[in-house]
């Protein structure tokens, strides 16, 4: 973070030797004005001593040290008020490495068990938790299934203590894994770092001292841009889409200014409410970051579609860009009406990026310093057809696209720059979120539901539809296409939507993996269910890694189209795109690219078939977090030199294409 440089701070880290160097580098006057203690009446005493021990040779008159529910440690302004403090309303944000998401002291963690906490987290992850009382599920009433995550199912409730409905999201983990458990936790911190109207709120955690299982209580959200975008009866208006990508710009401002990058930026996680606000969901892959690059990441994140060419080459040394370049492929996506770099596998993926946004630069690959990225260089220079591919989009928007969508990370910018452009301020302007049109419900869940309809309805009308023709049943059949809301599966949707109108055969229909869950209202107390759930987890993830996309040529993901929307831009045009393949078989669907090894490798986690080009962390036993992950990349070097022993049959198919 470099010395303070102003006594309006918030230190997001609780490391002590961290905040000992930065601050004892501070000049005397700048920290004298400062002001330090914690605010938890509790750890009093314990704040003194880590008050001493950070300030030692520091002259301060006076000092308050706060660390927040989220580990961080707020320094405040000393206005001599009877509180003794006046916490800044917008400090200046230095960021420094995330707090450790770990042990808590002895004590606070018997406080949280005796606040209702189970041990397995106040012990593994006693941050994340601090300051909070856990609900109990037996306050809710559980309704039906809404969504279904790699990590996650979330449910539609009802909050019985203020009748609000709510989505409670079931994070799945291995309770007895510290590791898995520190995981998760991660989300449950970054979400209570943020506050903002574009962001969704975590409202509340549920679970109990003998539970093994977590809810998240989130504001409940009608749609997700994805559902929309890709219903066929929707048809976004220019005011609309600027009003979406004010909200969603909005919403990074602010996490990036707290220090946190999303990184799963794609439409399925940007819910929208029947008031037309949107709101920044899914922050299971966020982490904070560290301004000036310093600390080492994952570059295994962000959903293939979506993911920056920089990780697509391996970086691990990245910033608020890699966000802005998945925000650039949504505002393609709703002009287009379809996701506009739908790659198959990591090299097809970075093909078609090429292919659209110009080959980089010689001086890119030097900066990059990856020892293997010149092996993903295209054989033959692209120019770059931003503008001649969106030519039917303003001008405006193909401007702040082709900023977005910059090979070189620091040409995105940033999400405030993003505001300030032309595309804001010009006509039309965005509309205000509450004059958008009111929509049924079309999440991607919704339309799976009216497949599961239809092939039931197709069933029952069995052997008489296949009597009367083919004709006929193909023109039940669902289109099908591939949604951006999670990679590793396709899915089916109709094209025309059907809504369901009886709320008796919608509720039925639109529950059907009812599970009973222990402590909920309606749904009675159930012993193995944490462990039939554990037990899923572990075949799930001993069998195959999750991804964050679809990575693994070879993999058994299989990949779709959405059906070409008309009046929107010249979707031929753009690379990549398969407008005339929306209702392709899966034979007449392209191969992805076989650059990298065929044969199963054998990982150290048990064979996953196929599937060894996982993408997005795995949640496997590890030591901690950052050897995991570490792990996780130096595998991906190894396939990389797998891959250049087999490049050049690679480069075959490569120029091929
Ligand atoms: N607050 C909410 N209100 C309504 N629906 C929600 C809410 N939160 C999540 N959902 C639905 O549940 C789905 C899964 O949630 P989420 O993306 O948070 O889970 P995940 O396991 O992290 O998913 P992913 O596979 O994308 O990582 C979302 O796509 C959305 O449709």
């Amino acid at each position: 973070m470099g010395c303070i440089t102003s006594k309006n701070l918030v230190v997001e880290d609780s490391r002590e030797e961290d905040l000992r160097t930065k601050l004892t580098s501070c000049s005397k006057r700048e920290t004298s004005e400062m002001n330090v203690s914690r605010l938890s009446s509790s750890k009093r005493v314990e704040g003194v001593r880590e008050r001493d021990k950070l300030f030692d040779g520091v002259d301060m008159k006076a000092s308050l040290l706060d660390k927040n529910a989220s580990g961080s440690v707020l320094l405040y302004d000393y206005d001599g008020d009877q509180n003794g403090k006046k916490k800044m309303e917008k400090p200046e944000l230095t960021i420094l490495n995330h707090p450790g998401l770990g042990r808590i002291p002895k004590a606070s963690e018997g406080e949280q068990v005796v606040a209702g906490w189970p041990t397995w987290l106040s012990s593994a992850a006693g941050e994340a938790i601090e300051g909070l009382i856990p609900r109990s599920a037996n306050t809710f009433e559980r309704f039906f299934k809404i969504g279904q995550g790699t990590y996650s199912s979330v449910y539609k409730a009802r909050d019985l203590t203020n009748q609000k409905i709510v989505a409670l999201k079931r994070v799945r983990f291995d309770s007895l894994d510290p590791e898995s458990v520190k995981f998760m936790a991660r989300e449950i911190l970054v979400l209570r770092r943020l506050d903002h109207p574009n962001v969704i709120k975590l409202e509340g955690l549920i679970t109990s001292q003998t539970s093994r299982s977590l809810y998240l209580v989130f504001e409940y959200m009608e749609h997700d841009l994805t559902g929309l975008s890709s219903d066929p009866d929707i048809k976004f208006s220019e005011p609309q889409i600027k009003c979406y990508m004010q909200q969603l710009l909005s919403g990074l401002d602010h996490c990036h200014s707290r220090g946190v990058l999303h990184r799963d930026i794609k439409g399925s996680n940007l819910l929208i409410d029947n008031n037309g606000i949107l709101k920044i969901a899914d922050w299971g892959l966020a982490t904070f970051f560290d301004s000036h690059h310093s600390v080492p990441m994952t570059s295994r994140v962000v959903t293939l579609w979506y993911r920056p060419p920089e990780l697509l080459l391996g970086a691990s040394h990245y910033g608020v860009a890699v966000d802005l370049w998945s925000t650039g492929c949504i505002l393609g996506e709703l002009y287009s009406g379809r996701p506009i770099l739908p790659g198959k596998t990591e090299v097809e993926q970075l093909h078609k990026i090429f292919k659209l946004c110009g080959s980089p630069s010689e001086d890119y690959w030097f900066k990059l310093r990856l020892r293997h990225s010149t092996a993903f260089r295209p054989p033959h220079h692209y120019r770059r057809c931003i503008a001649e591919t969106f030519k039917e989009c303003p001008s405006v928007a193909v401007k702040l696209m082709e900023t977005l969508l910059s090979v070189e990370p620091v040409h995105r910018r940033t999400a405030a720059t993003a505001l300030k452009s032309e595309f804001f301020s010009s006509e039309p302007l965005a509309c205000d979120p509450s004059t958008l049109p009111k929509y049924p419900p079309c999440k991607e869940i919704d339309s799976k539901l009216r497949d599961e309809a239809m092939k039931r309805q197709q069933e029952d009308a069995g052997g008489k539809e296949r009597k009367v023709g083919s004709g006929v049943r193909q023109e039940k059949e669902p289109r099908a296409f591939v949604s951006s809301k999670d990679n590793t599966k396709s899915h089916i949707q109709f094209q025309q939507g059907q809504h369901l109108s009886s709320s008796k055969s919608r509720s039925g229909l639109l529950n059907p993996h009812r599970e009973p869950v222990s402590g909920f209202l309606v749904f009675p107390h159930k012993q193995s269910e944490d462990v039939k759930e554990r037990d899923i987890y572990f075949t799930r993830h001993s069998k195959k890694p999750s991804f964050s996309g679809p990575l693994a040529p070879g993999s058994d993901w299989e990949v779709g189209e959405r059906p070409p929307v008309s009046n929107k831009v010249n979707l031929s045009k753009i690379p990549g795109s398969a407008a005339s393949r929306s209702s392709l078989s899966r034979d007449q669907k392209e191969k992805p690219v076989p650059l990298w090894p065929q044969k199963p490798i054998q990982d150290g986690h048990g064979s996953r078939g196929r599937n060894i080009h996982s993408s997005g962390p795995l949640l496997v036993s590890a030591n901690n977090m950052d050897e995991m992950l570490k792990e996780r990349d130096r595998k991906f070097q190894e396939y990389s030199r797998r891959a250049r022993i087999e490049k050049s049959k690679g480069e075959k198919v490569y120029a091929k294409q």
